[in-house]
């Protein structure tokens, strides 16, 4: 039995009622195997929860239900590094819930095409091996492929760091400098994000695969993507949907600081933080890559 459990009663009344979730997947009927509830008790029921909500918010959440979520499988959705803590949401479990068994899902999907049941592959990561089976056994469907790793790190991290490059190519396409210059950038912001993956640890063969190659690809060439469709906005000078979660802009804030604290060369992912917090302009972003002294690849 699947669980949808929302924060907000008048969200989950309607939802269970409509069979729909208006706002986020319209036109998507809610299978009749899903009950949905807005009561927290019913996380104590739960073996395995699925936190599917933005990056920033996870550490909140795990706090304040944090007697009802130790003791289960925690397999984070969601790609982004907490602005404060600088850790991803695996992470973040780990610190929180010694009980708990953090896991991660990851790779390249929209959840409108998953919703509709279109073939897709992804990454499930979890540290124990007979729970990543369980998991991966679990969580598959005939449209839904799991690969399995046990590098929690690497998974994360490659969902993460993908969104910051994907700003960066979104406004190199929005400013008008060509899908020659976007590939550039996909292929150095995967050294930088492969530069920080080896330093925390992570297998570099994770980075090559769905969450990391896979992930970077999508994201960074289509404009189903908020975090590429916001770039596009960026370069273009446009405005963009302010209460759209792009998970690019503070992740952006977060690793830049992780690269200057820990000394590891990330020149994309800096300058976005820098034009995130509005110390340069996108052309002087650009120009800053351009004039770095000339190095072997
Ligand atoms: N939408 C997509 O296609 C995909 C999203 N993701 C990741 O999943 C995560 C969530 O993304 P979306 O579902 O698109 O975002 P969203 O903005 O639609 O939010 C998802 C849910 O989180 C809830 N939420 C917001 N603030 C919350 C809080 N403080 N506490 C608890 N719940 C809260 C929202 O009410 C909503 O139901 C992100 O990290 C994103 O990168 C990953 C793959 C695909
Ligand atoms: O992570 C995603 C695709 O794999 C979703 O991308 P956006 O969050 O940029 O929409």
């Amino acid at each position: 039995a699947v669980t949808l459990w929302a924060r907000s009663p008048d969200t989950a009344a309607e939802m269970a009622k409509t069979r729909e979730n208006k706002e986020r997947l319209p036109g998507i009927e809610l299978p009749e195997s899903v009950t949905v509830t807005s009561d927290p008790e019913e996380l104590l029921k739960a073996d395995t929860i699925l936190l599917s909500m933005p990056a920033q918010t996870v550490r909140a959440f795990v706090e304040s239900h944090r007697d009802r979520l130790d003791g289960t499988t925690l397999v984070a959705c969601c790609k982004g590094i907490d602005l404060e803590t600088l850790t991803g949401a695996a992470g973040t479990v780990a610190e929180s819930l010694p009980g708990a068994v953090p896991a991660v899902l990851t790779g390249p999907s929209f959840a409108a095409d998953i919703a509709r049941g279109l073939p897709t592959a992804l990454t499930l990561a979890c540290a124990r091996p007979e729970e990543a089976i369980r998991l991966q056994e679990s969580l598959s469907t005939p449209c839904l492929r799991l690969y399995r790793t046990s590098d929690v790190v690497g998974a994360e991290l490659g969902g993460a760091l993908k969104n910051v490059i994907a700003i960066a190519c979104g406004a190199c396409i929005g400013k008008g400098y060509g899908v020659s210059a976007r590939a550039a950038l996909m292929t150095r912001g995967f050294a930088e994000m492969q530069r920080l993956a080896a330093h925390r640890g992570a297998d570099p063969v994770t980075l090559m695969g769905l969450s990391g190659f896979g992930d970077l690809t999508l994201t960074c060439t289509s404009d189903m993507s908020r975090n590429y469709r916001f770039g596009l906005a960026w370069g273009a000078g446009e405005d963009f949907d302010t209460s759209a979660t792009v998970e690019g802009v503070k992740t952006a804030q977060a690793v830049a600081r992780l690269s200057r604290e820990q000394g590891i060369d990330m020149p994309i992912t800096r300058l976005v933080a820098d034009v995130v917090d509005g110390e340069i302009d996108i052309s002087d972003a650009l120009g800053q890559l351009l004039s770095r002294p000339l190095k072997e690849e």
